[in-house]
């Protein structure tokens, strides 16, 4: 054919091609914008809702009324979903487990000689698929006069997941302190993603927050083999930090590696940056599923049964008790053991550490006042006890007696104020008023475990509770929740939307609950709680109620 005829027709075709993809393009971008903005205006609605309804009546329901159970007045507490949010899921298939053995014979002998990708289905069926609709009750508590209950969404995995596993990059951060069970939870999240959900590339972000963006720290690959071990130890993989949250820095960093899910495993400072995270992520709509992991040997993260760490931050403190009743007890005359443990504003190690271990005969916390001499004084208490059994047994929590050597002004990177040496205190207090009262001085002995309860690896209960919240974490975010946290609400495994997970933490001890009850039957020390106020709003410990 004549080249003057086919050279235009040719051209002409290619421009009707172009111009065919750009209209599409274009029109597919403008029903991107539609629909962000149709889930913006949809959360700014809900988002609003909630403040109202907090504004009005501290005590009013907060959360979707659920007119499908078969209980009445149910609220729950909704997640954010990233497909709710305007983008849409970029899986097909359905939810398998991936895991099994049999599944990958089956495939192999169905398809001899093909490799099977990571998004193909494969595996077998989960016995236990979860619905979107299923929920775990807040308040299993019920009596005359309750009005309405919260309820949570159920963890676990869904049927249909929001992202495609072969194009996923997940990234681990670990923030704040120490905590028995990280490097189980890094594991465990490893894991899950690799062989459940056959997703290849896992990045460790190194030393907490600053870690995305410190030159020096080079994310670390994650494979099976690269943690295989690591659950053995104490401490992180990844290393930590206090302090160093930077947005700009965050975000580059999940840009430059196409990070589409970020698990970040800290306390309630973490958490609230992990939000944060959330919320600029949706803001320059990066469809990214951001899930905090409570980790914390404190204990204060609200509305879960109890945060990982804390059962063996509770066990370890147990040697420290029996130190101290053995040299209260040898070492004449009047022989008094000091322990302090961590506990900043909660005191829920000291008191758990004390009621379990039966050895404890005073027991300080932050959340009660001390008072020194008089009726109630754990002075002449403890001078009763020593003359009663022949030496005492002091707990105290680092943030007890803040009422007597005053608050200190000086805080970590991350903000977190310093404490004042309440231990050291003590023992002179003790010292000087055997002095005083006795006609034989005090011996005092003062155990400060310190970073010892915190280093140590987790022991069963928490391996098996990190285990739990890395598999639910990674099933909540393949899933397309975003902006929520795991954890164990009534022995059962749930999703919690974050700014309610921070808006009461860090929670802190009822002085008035039956969990220090338990501690005065027990110690026999005088109740310096004072009397409950007016309006006071019961808080309670989650394990012991
Ligand atoms: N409001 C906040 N916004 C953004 N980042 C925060 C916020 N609060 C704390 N962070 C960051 O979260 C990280 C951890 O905070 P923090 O040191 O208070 O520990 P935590 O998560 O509360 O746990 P821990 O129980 O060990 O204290 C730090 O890097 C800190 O900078
Ligand atoms: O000395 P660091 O590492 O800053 O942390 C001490 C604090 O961290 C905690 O262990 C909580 O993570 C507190 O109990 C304690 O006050």
């Amino acid at each position: 054919m004549d080249r003057s005829v086919v050279v235009p027709v040719a051209l002409s075709a290619c421009a009707a091609i172009v111009g065919t993809i750009l209209t599409h393009k274009l029109v597919e971008s403008h029903k991107a914008s539609r629909r962000f903005a149709r889930a913006k205006e949809d959360r700014e609605r809900r988002q609003a809702a909630k403040a109202k309804a907090k504004e009005g009546d501290d005590d009013a329901p907060k959360g979707t009324l659920l007119d499908d159970v078969g209980i009445p007045n149910v609220y729950l507490w909704e997640v954010e979903h990233l497909g709710a949010l305007g983008f849409p899921s970029s899986f097909k298939g359905t939810n398998k487990m991936r895991n099994s053995e049999i599944a990958y014979t089956e495939y192999t002998a169905d398809s001899p000689g093909r490799e099977r990708s990571a998004s193909q289905g494969g595996g077998s069926d989960y016995n236990k698929l979860i619905s979107d609709r299923e929920c775990i009750i807040a308040d299993i508590r019920q009596g005359p006069g309750s009005r309405s209950t919260r309820a949570y969404v159920r963890a676990g995995p869904r049927e249909h997941l929001h992202f495609d596993p072969a194009t996923t990059v997940a990234a681990i951060v670990t923030c704040g302190g120490l905590c028995p069970g990280l490097n189980n939870v890094i594991r465990e999240l490893t894991n899950t993603l690799h062989y459940l959900y056959g997703v290849k590339k896992v990045l460790g972000v190194r030393g907490g927050y600053a870690g995305f963006y410190n030159p020096e720290w080079e994310p670390i690959v994650l494979t099976p083999e690269a943690v295989a071990n690591i659950h053995h130890d104490g401490g992180t993989f990844l290393g930590s930090s206090r302090g160093g949250f930077k947005m700009d820095g965050t975000i580059a960093f999940l840009e430059k590696h196409k990070i589409n899910q970020l698990f970040v495993i800290g306390g309630d400072g973490t958490h609230r940056g992990a939000f944060k995270i959330h919320e600029e992520c949706m803001a320059r709509k990066m469809n990214v599923g951001v899930c905090g992991i409570p980790k914390t040997i404190d204990n204060d993260v609200d509305h879960i049964d109890r945060s990982f760490g804390f059962s063996s931050a509770v066990q370890a403190a147990q040697s420290a008790i029996r130190t101290a009743k053995t040299e209260a007890m040898c070492n004449l005359p009047n022989g008094i053991g000091i322990v302090k443990l961590m506990g900043r504003s909660a005191g829920f190690v000291a008191v758990h550490a004390a009621m379990s271990s039966g050895d404890v005969d005073l027991c300080l916390v932050p959340e009660v006042p001390i008072v020194l001499e008089g009726e109630k004084g754990c002075l002449p208490h403890l001078m009763r006890r020593v003359k009663e059994q022949g030496y005492a047994v002091v707990v105290v929590a680092e943030g007890a007696g803040e009422e007597l050597l005053g608050e200190s002004t000086e805080v970590d990177a991350s903000g977190n104020k310093k404490l004042p040496k309440i231990g050291e205190f003590l023992k002179d207090k003790i010292g000087e008023y055997f002095g005083k009262h006795s006609k034989e001085p005090a011996t005092v002995k003062y155990v400060d475990p310190s970073y010892m309860i915190r280093s140590c690896p987790a022991n069963a209960a928490d391996s098996l509770y990190c285990m739990q919240l890395a598999q639910n974490a990674v099933h909540g975010v393949m899933a397309g929740y975003t902006g929520f946290s795991v954890g164990l609400c009534n022995n059962r495994m749930v999703l919690l939307p974050i700014p309610e997970l921070c808006e009461t933490s860090p929670r802190t001890m009822d002085s008035h609950g039956r969990t220090w009850e338990r501690v005065l039957s027990i110690t026999r020390q005088p109740n310096t709680a004072g009397p409950k106020k007016k309006g006071e709003k019961a808080k309670y410990a989650p394990m012991l109620r």
